[in-house]
């Protein structure tokens, strides 16, 4: 059974008003103007149907010019009046579907950013995203399909409405008393039998277009995954430079090719396939079922007229408006079937706004401390998602306020791990972590991060301006940003060009965007936690990309920048370590030592002095051998 056969009625109503509830917000207008066009739509082609018979009536009657020039008057003034308006609005409602997708992106990127970290990392949820995007615009399924769907649904019940009053004479007219016509098309029978073959073919159509939709809905949801490996591979073997140094070193085209066209494009022939069959079959059905109607309403009208129950004028107007009553209430039954089955794409949208954000649940703001902050791991563990391996356990560590904690250890040992749990990243499996005493879970999140100046190893920097990239807003101060990157060690080279903080990192926008090396643009995203200038900082090896001088550069400004500052320092460098009160070794995923820098030298046999040493001699080594 599938989804849509699944849902009650009540349950689809209900999805279907938030669905009306989102577009709004999402694109606001949009609704209310795709009505007007619908009821415009519906009424404008009636009256040239209605005007016209009467004009043909009054031909073959009276004769009456002023009449006649009135009535073509009021049929070809109303039609342009009404026309011109529907125009309008079209063009308005054309801009807003066009804005859709943007905005639903935009949509979708601030629940992104709202969502927990955890949950981002998870590829369930981007395949839910991308089939999201991918329905929109390959199925047409979603969120704006609601108003689409709205919108036929109004037209052809107006439609109905106005096709049934034009043609309710025609349908129920039997020829006058004493006119001595008896014939079979005079009689209710001869209306219910042309009403019932059309409620039937009307019913076939549903049916089909409910079949319809429900296999492209399966074929569709591959499609995000499909999706999701093309724009990988194109990624790689075409726009981003840095892959595209390793797609040509190591010559990778072949490979990436192939799998592209194993895991992309042959899918989505099947997919692109599928739904052109579908959709040729549901046309071609559609196709004969309207010549059979059309058919079966010239007999009925043709013989009502040959009886002389209808008048000449009526012939037309009754086949229009009858014709137009079918092809109405056909569109009005497959548009009700498919809002219902459209909740199918829907309900990915659902599910994706719907998850919960934990981490955004606490409220409270932290109070100013003037005796500075206080951080401490209570017996934390952690696994990331999907990993049966703990990257964290049974972690405890207090890091007093005003204090300087460095944290060495090998590769994977946790280092960043941990920082990210500070920083609210992911949520500990057991224990906790406390700010000033308190559960740092119960702090509001922004307020609770802007306590924080933090480098994380894999920063990212904006393709935009320098001093923007620096202060995180369009608007700061020029002498503060030239200060951090006075003490982050790379205002030379920002003097050197030519717009200085105005100059943009990149050259993805800005032709004269500036490339930055790695160094450089490490300096920039240390200028840019300088700037923010939190009580407390944290850096997760601020200076791997630094050349020897930079760095010691850095950190022989180091004092300066922290201050007084609680300052967590992650680094490989031991000898950088050396200006903190105390330094943290970490060993698969636990504190194994803990103390000053010559304390822990002292340990021979430990873990600090295993590491220290092994730099130590590679320095010496290298010494011998430069020599
Ligand atoms: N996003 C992730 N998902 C799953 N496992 C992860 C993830 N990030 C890190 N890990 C694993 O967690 C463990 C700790 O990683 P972490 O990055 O904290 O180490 P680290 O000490 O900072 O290492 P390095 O010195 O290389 O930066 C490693 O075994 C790593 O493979």
């Amino acid at each position: 059974m599938s989804d849509a056969d699944r849902r009650s009625f009540g349950k689809d109503l209900q999805m279907i008003k938030r669905g009306c509830t989102l577009a709004r917000q999402i694109s606001p207008g949009l609704m209310e103007l795709t009505l007007v066009k619908s009821v415009l739509n519906a009424i404008i082609p009636f009256v040239s149907i209605y005007m016209l018979a009467v004009i043909i009536d009054e031909l073959l009657g009276e004769r009456n010019l002023k009449l006649l020039a009135f009535y073509v008057g009021v049929t070809v003034g109303g039609t342009f009046l009404m026309s011109v308006l529907a125009e309008w609005v079209s063009k308005k409602v054309s801009i807003q579907n066009g804005m859709f997708e943007a905005r639903l992106q935009h949509f979708l990127n601030d629940k992104n950013l709202t969502m927990d970290f955890t949950r981002l990392e998870d590829p369930k949820n981007t395949e839910l995203r991308e089939k999201i995007m991918g329905n929109m615009y390959a199925a047409g399924g979603g969120v704006h399909a609601i108003v689409e769907q709205i919108a036929t649904i109004v037209e052809s019940s107006f439609s109905v409405i106005v096709a049934v009053a034009i043609s309710f004479g025609a349908l129920t007219a039997t020829a006058a008393a004493g006119s001595g016509r008896i014939g079979v098309e005079n009689s209710v029978w001869f209306s219910l039998l042309l009403i019932a073959a059309i409620v039937i073919c009307i019913a076939q159509t549903v049916r089909n277009s409910r079949s319809a939709k429900k296999k492209e809905f399966e074929l569709f949801q591959n499609g995000a995954r499909i999706n999701g490996y093309i724009g990988y591979y194109n990624h790689f073997y075409l726009e981003d430079d840095q892959a595209g140094k390793d797609v040509r070193i190591f010559d990778q085209r072949q490979l990436i090719v192939d799998e592209v066209l194993a895991k992309g494009r042959l899918p989505w022939l099947h997919v692109v396939n599928g739904t052109y069959r579908l959709n040729q079959k549901y046309l071609s059905f559609n196709s004969a079922i309207s010549a059979l109607i059309g058919g079966l309403i010239y007999i009925f009208i043709g013989l009502k007229a040959l009886s002389g129950t209808i008048s000449i004028g009526s012939v037309t107007q009754s086949y229009a408006a009858i014709f137009r009553l079918v092809s109405a209430a056909g569109h009005l039954s497959v548009s009700l079937s498919k809002i219902r089955s459209n909740n199918n794409y829907v309900e990915l949208l659902y599910e994706f706004i719907d998850m919960p954000s934990e981490n955004h649940e606490g409220t409270e703001i932290p109070a100013r401390s003037e005796a500075g902050w206080e951080i401490e791991f209570h017996n934390v563990s952690f696994r990331y998602p999907a990993s049966e391996q703990y990257a964290l356990h049974n972690l405890s560590l207090k890091l007093s306020p005003s204090s300087r904690t460095a944290i060495v250890g090998m590769n994977g040992s946790g280092k960043s791990t941990m920082i990210k749990l500070l920083c609210r990243l992911y949520s500990p499996e057991s224990g906790y972590i406390t700010l000033n005493g308190k559960d740092i879970t119960k702090f509001e999140y922004k307020a609770y991060l802007s306590l924080f100046s933090v480098v994380f190893q894999d920063f990212q920097l904006l393709a935009f301006p320098i001093g923007q990239n620096v202060a995180v807003s369009k608007d700061y101060e020029e002498e503060n940003v030239w200060r951090s990157l006075q003490k982050a060690g790379i205002a030379d080279r920002i003097r050197e060009l030519p717009l200085g903080t105005k100059q943009s990192i990149y050259k993805n926008f800005e032709e004269d965007g500036v490339d930055l090396s790695g160094g450089e643009s490490q300096k920039i995203a240390l200028a840019r936690a300088i700037y923010k200038d939190a009580p407390i900082v944290v850096l997760d090896e601020p200076t791997a990309a630094l050349d020897p001088v930079s760095e010691y550069e850095v950190y022989s400004r180091f004092n300066e920048m922290i201050g007084g500052k609680t300052a967590l320092f992650v680094s490989h460098r031991l000898s950088s370590c050396r200006f903190c009160d105390r330094i943290a070794v970490f060993h698969d995923g636990r504190i194994v030592q803990f103390g000053t820098h010559s304390e822990l030298l002292q340990i021979s046999n430990g873990k600090y002095a295993e590491l220290w040493n092994a730099q130590a001699q590679y320095y010496t080594e290298k010494a011998r051998f430069d020599r």
